[in-house]
């Protein structure tokens, strides 16, 4: 039997001192959903609302089928019973009890019946053996995180709800853990409400995106379709760009390259390990995207696609315009100067190649 939820719907509103969340949020209940948006725009504070911990919440919560809050009726559904796993930036870890106890508790209070995972599955998965018996103040970082992260998934929830969980780490331990919660994504069916600052991570991590702005939802929707938006906050800055889903086509060990095939096209990266096969992400800057009219003779960039202009926008400086591009079913944005839209004559519906100076792998 499988019971992960299918959808999750939210309508919210909650007032706070000066602030106000009002959303409306109909979701599918698998993958990760990223929760992004600049600092106080309500982030935490609708994982509050989902989790039960805002009494003052007023509107309606169901996550498949089972209804935690409608004040309407009257009905409040309590946090511990609802089937929630909450982490948080700091791992807020029991510092007298060794890691074992710390996971004991979390799995502690979910009745035999209703476990939906093992503990061998959460400790296997958070390679946590090794740390069992150790205090939490005897673990670095990235280590108290796992645990936080393996303790909220032995209270076997319906719904992670994790709030900047790498936001306290630095990079290099931030890179040690995502593997674990890419590992975690793809062997648990556990929707996933992941808060996060940092686009790197939401277009690691990410299947769906929402955008809040001042308490309120700007966009949501598949993660790629919203990244691709000319018209979000997303599109601007040096961040912006796409995210791609493909697979691997082939190796060229001579050149130490890997040829990465998608809907629309190909590009070559520097050599894999992985198999031919093997699905990987990547990301495309909009500012590492250049127009061309013709095929590029003579070019020291290998990664041409044909593509077809489908709409234009302003960019965040006068010199700069946005392109949208459809790269045979794939869209691609291009941060070009004006001055170049207007040599190329870029309009809607205009055949051009682009130039992919770079492209970052998500892993
Ligand atoms: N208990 C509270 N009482 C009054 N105002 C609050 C309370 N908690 C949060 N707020 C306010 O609500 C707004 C939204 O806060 P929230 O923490 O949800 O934002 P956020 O998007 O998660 O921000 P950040 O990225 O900085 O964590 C902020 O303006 C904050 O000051």
């Amino acid at each position: 039997m499988n019971e992960t939820p299918r959808t999750i719907s939210a309508r919210l509103q909650l007032n706070q001192g000066g602030f106000s969340l009002d959303v409306d949020l109909h979701l599918c209940g698998r993958g990760v959903t990223a929760i992004f948006g600049p600092s106080g725009s309500g982030k935490t504070s609708l994982l509050r609302c989902i989790a039960g911990l805002e009494a003052q919440a007023a509107g309606r919560i169901e996550v498949d089928g089972e209804c935690w809050l409608d004040s309407a009726r009257g009905l409040f559904v309590p946090p511990h019973r609802r089937a929630v796993g909450y982490v948080f930036q700091d791992a807020n870890l029991f510092s007298h009890l060794s890691v074992r106890r710390n996971l004991e508790f979390g799995m502690k209070r979910v009745p035999v019946r209703s476990r939906r995972v093992a503990w061998d599955q959460a400790v296997q998965l958070l390679d946590l053996d090794a740390l069992l018996e150790r205090a939490p103040d005897r673990l670095s970082g990235g280590e108290r995180q796992r645990v936080a992260i393996a303790r909220a998934l032995l209270t076997s929830p319906r719904l992670l709800l994790m709030d900047e969980p790498l936001a306290a780490l630095d990079a290099q331990r931030k890179a040690e853990i995502l593997p674990y919660l890419e590992r975690l994504h793809e062997q648990l069916d556990i929707a996933t409400f992941y808060v996060s600052h940092a686009p790197d991570e939401v277009a690691r991590l990410a299947d769906h995106l929402v955008l809040l702005r001042d308490g309120a939802v700007l966009a949501h929707g598949e993660l790629g379709e919203t990244l691709a938006r000319l018209d979000l906050p997303t599109a601007f800055g040096d961040e912006a760009g796409v995210v791609i889903e493909s697979e691997i086509i082939e190796h060229d060990p001579h050149y130490h390259l890997t040829r990465l095939g998608f809907v629309g096209g190909e590009v070559l990266v520097g050599l894999r390990h992985e198999p031919v096969g093997h699905r990987l992400r990547f990301r495309v800057h909009a500012r590492d995207v250049s127009l061309a009219l013709e095929r590029a003779q003579g070019t020291s960039i290998s990664n041409l696609l044909p593509v077809r202009v489908a709409q234009l926008a302003e960019a965040d400086t006068p010199a700069h315009v946005l392109v949208r591009l459809d790269a045979q079913g794939t869209a691609v944005l291009a941060r070009i100067t004006r001055r170049s839209a207007d040599q190329l004559a870029v309009a809607p519906g205009k055949q051009l190649w682009a130039q992919i100076k770079s492209v970052a792998l998500l892993d």
